[in-house]
């Protein structure tokens, strides 16, 4: 996932998957033979009460790089101009931005704070509004190898990373946008959650069969 020299952008929201991979990347730097440099970037979604300023200032603290880029795609994907589910827009315009970002940087790696609660997730929210089962890597080449986005909390559970952000004390930086709660994703969370009650071992089962395909048994 990482060599050595690699200069790596980190998708850095202030949520505390986030910060978490960010503390981790950070910390491993003592311990390891390998080294590489790492380049935290926010992309200020532009709505009022931001927090970018707190982060900035968290940033600076805890001798993390941060370049904060600030945008509109907040109030543009909530405008009447655009049409489409405000998180979907939001969330293209980022990427975009980051990895724009991360090439200005030099950096030919995008690490991002997905974890293991977040690739179940996008496996039902693909199977249920894009008919096709499919989620999230946790490395992925794109644009023809020119960058790869790395997931390094992958097998890290959201509760886990709840518990570690805590213990450590991260500050908690409250997200501005309207819809947060609301999205499709959160739908998704709470329905598997009530599922996860049922019986605990699905969770497991589900991650688990990601990785054991048996496209015999698909239809074709
Ligand atoms: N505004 C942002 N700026 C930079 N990176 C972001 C931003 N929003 C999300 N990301 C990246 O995308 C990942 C997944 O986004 P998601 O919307 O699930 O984050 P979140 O739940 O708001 O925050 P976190 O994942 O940090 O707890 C984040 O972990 C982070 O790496």
């Amino acid at each position: 996932m990482i060599a050595d020299g690699d200069r790596i952008a980190v998708g850095l929201s202030g949520g505390a998957d986030s910060l978490t991979m960010m503390w981790h990347l950070t910390e491993r730097l003592s311990r390891i033979p390998i080294r590489y440099e790492l380049f935290a970037i926010y992309i200020d979604p532009g709505f009022e009460n931001g927090f970018s300023g707190a982060l900035a200032e968290y940033c600076a603290k805890t001798g993390y790089t941060l370049r904060v880029d600030h945008t509109d795609h907040g109030p543009l994907s909530h405008s009447d101009h655009n049409r489409e589910n405000p998180c979907f827009l939001c969330a293209r315009l980022r990427r975009k931005r980051l990895f724009e970002i991360a090439d200005e940087l030099g950096c030919r790696k995008l690490a991002m704070g997905h974890h293991k609660d977040d690739i179940i997730e996008t496996l039902f929210l693909n199977m249920c509004y894009a008919g096709e089962i499919s989620t999230m890597l946790p490395r992925q080449s794109l644009f023809k190898g020119r960058f790869t986005v790395i997931r390094p909390l992958t097998h890290a559970g959201e509760d886990e990373i709840r518990q570690f952000a805590r213990d450590q004390a991260f500050p908690e930086f409250v997200n501005p946008c309207p819809s947060a709660g609301h999205s499709k994703r959160q739908e998704v969370k709470t329905l598997l959650k009530q599922f996860y009650r049922t019986n605990p071992k699905i969770r497991g089962n589900i991650f688990r069969a990601m990785s054991h395909v048996r496209p015999e048994y698909l239809l074709k």
